[in-house]
């Protein structure tokens, strides 16, 4: 790429922004230089390798190569997210404020799709956290919830809510994240394409649609609740300025986030009410472009409201007692049907998940468990897939390499069959999904929605 394929006005609008070298930032734009990132699920698997980590994210690692992530079972079964390196910043900026928030904690992620923060989110929190990840368009949300439940947990619920419908919700959540659609300048490196998209036009238009989204969640905000707001996106309009109508038209405080010198992270202040924020940019740091500021809503009128239960359906007994044999720790779950599926959620989050039903579209809470034919269950593969399947009520079957890609295809699998009934196909220990082995074949259950569609490279 030369200087000339940047969009015009692009890089001097840029040139009084705090932190901004203009040659330095070409120049990392003219490098070849691929950087690839992983997180790991921490509820999944360790680090063992002597990767290099990302300095901000305890899980955060950069590889060396960027290999075929869509041939890695491990990938499939939810033992990493592939992450660009600069948004795992919202990791040290949860931990920075988890140290002075009382526990458990509700954290509403209003724009999740495709769940990279989400997952990130999640990883920093706690089975007694409740987890809200929100994506507003439709076709979004699948892959919202296909990613969240890879990583496996179960105190989390996905919406497919417009952040108008959060207004009603007040004073619930202790922890909003605000990832904005924006202009989108911070991937122009990664993605050349997005710069044909960029006008100054546009990062107004971006300017006005994040204060709709921040004005409308604001009231789902607890009093000295914490508000994450990030872009990537290097334009004040959609930063700093950003900061200062938050502040001076809510009430809201800016908290600032201790940084590492050597990170290559800027921080910022807004003009008008020094509100801090931390900026990325390519050739500073070991990533792509990326705005993050941290606000607290300070104490000021008005009680947290409490949120009673709406009353409960009534379950037949023989059938919860069938679907516990299947949980571990099932007395810490709290057990309900949507139709005939049967679901389990942390039992500390039902009244949550009621009151939030009443005002939202919910489509995923905590884990499917699966549906009852007689006494039997046909199991879900959120259950697969989840750290609450009990594993000792069902068989296990360990895949190679060659046999998990042919399940992840929903080929042909290539095994001598041991047992009979459903079985977790795993690979490495991690559940991929079903099977359900029959004397003389298999019936594979991976879905056909997220199965591998193209063919493995040759060797
Ligand atoms: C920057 S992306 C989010 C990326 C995500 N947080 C992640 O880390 O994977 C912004 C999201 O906002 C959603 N969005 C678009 N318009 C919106 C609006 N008016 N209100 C809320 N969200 C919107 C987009 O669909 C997109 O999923």
């Amino acid at each position: 790429m030369d200087n000339t394929a940047f969009p015009p006005h692009f890089l001097d609008s840029l040139a009084n922004e705090p932190g901004f070298d203009r040659q330095n930032f070409v120049d990392a734009h003219h490098t070849s230089e691929q950087i690839t990132s992983i997180r790991l699920n921490p509820f999944k698997i360790s680090a063992t390798k002597t990767d290099q980590q990302v300095p901000w994210c305890t899980n955060g690692f950069y590889l060396t190569a960027r290999p075929s992530f869509t041939f890695d079972p491990l990938f499939h079964a939810g033992a990493y997210y592939v992450q660009e390196a600069s948004s795992m910043f919202i990791d040290h900026v949860m931990k920075t404020i988890r140290t002075d928030m009382a526990e458990p904690v509700k954290v509403l992620d209003l724009c999740a799709a495709p769940g990279g923060k989400s997952t990130l989110l999640n990883s920093a929190l706690q089975s007694s956290d409740l987890l809200v990840a929100n994506e507003i368009i439709k076709t979004r949300v699948p892959i919202l919830t296909d990613n969240l439940n890879r990583w496996g947990t179960s105190n989390v619920i996905v919406t497919n809510n417009d952040p108008r419908d959060f207004k009603s919700i007040n004073s619930f959540f202790d922890i909003v994240l605000v990832d904005a659609p924006c202009s989108g300048s911070g991937m122009f490196r990664k993605d050349p394409a997005a710069m044909n998209e960029w006008s100054e036009g546009n990062v107004n238009l971006c300017h006005q649609r994040q204060e709709r989204i921040l004005a409308d969640v604001y009231p789902a905000l607890k009093e000295n609740g914490h508000l994450i707001y990030s872009t990537c996106s290097y334009s004040h309009q959609e930063n700093e300025d950003i900061l200062d109508w938050l502040c001076s038209e809510f009430d809201l405080e800016s908290v600032r986030i201790p940084i590492n010198n050597d990170w290559g992270i800027v921080e910022s202040q807004s003009d008008q009410q020094k509100a801090w924020g931390y900026r990325f940019y390519p050739g500073k740091v070991k990533g792509e472009g990326l705005f993050a500021a941290c606000l607290r809503k300070k104490v000021s009128s008005g009680g947290i409201s409490n949120y009673k239960n709406n009353g409960q359906q009534k379950l037949p007994a023989k059938e919860i007692d069938i679907i516990k044999t299947y949980i571990n720790n099932a007395d810490d779950f709290y057990l309900f049907k949507v139709n005939d599926d049967w679901l389990a959620i942390n039992r500390e989050h039902k009244e949550s998940l009621n009151m939030l039903h009443r005002h939202l579209y919910i489509k995923k809470s905590g884990v499917r468990i699966g549906k009852l034919a007689g006494k039997d269950l046909i199991p879900d593969h959120e259950l697969a897939q989840s750290l609450i399947v009990n594993k000792d009520a069902v068989l296990s079957t360990p895949l190679n390499h060659e046999q998990a890609i042919q399940y992840l295809r929903r080929d042909d699998i290539d095994i001598n069959i041991a047992g009979k009934g459903w079985s977790l196909m795993t690979f490495e220990g991690l559940a991929l999904g079903w099977a359900k082995l029959l004397p003389n074949r298999i019936n594979n259950y991976y879905p056909k929605e997220i199965r591998i569609v193209s063919k493995p490279p040759a060797n």
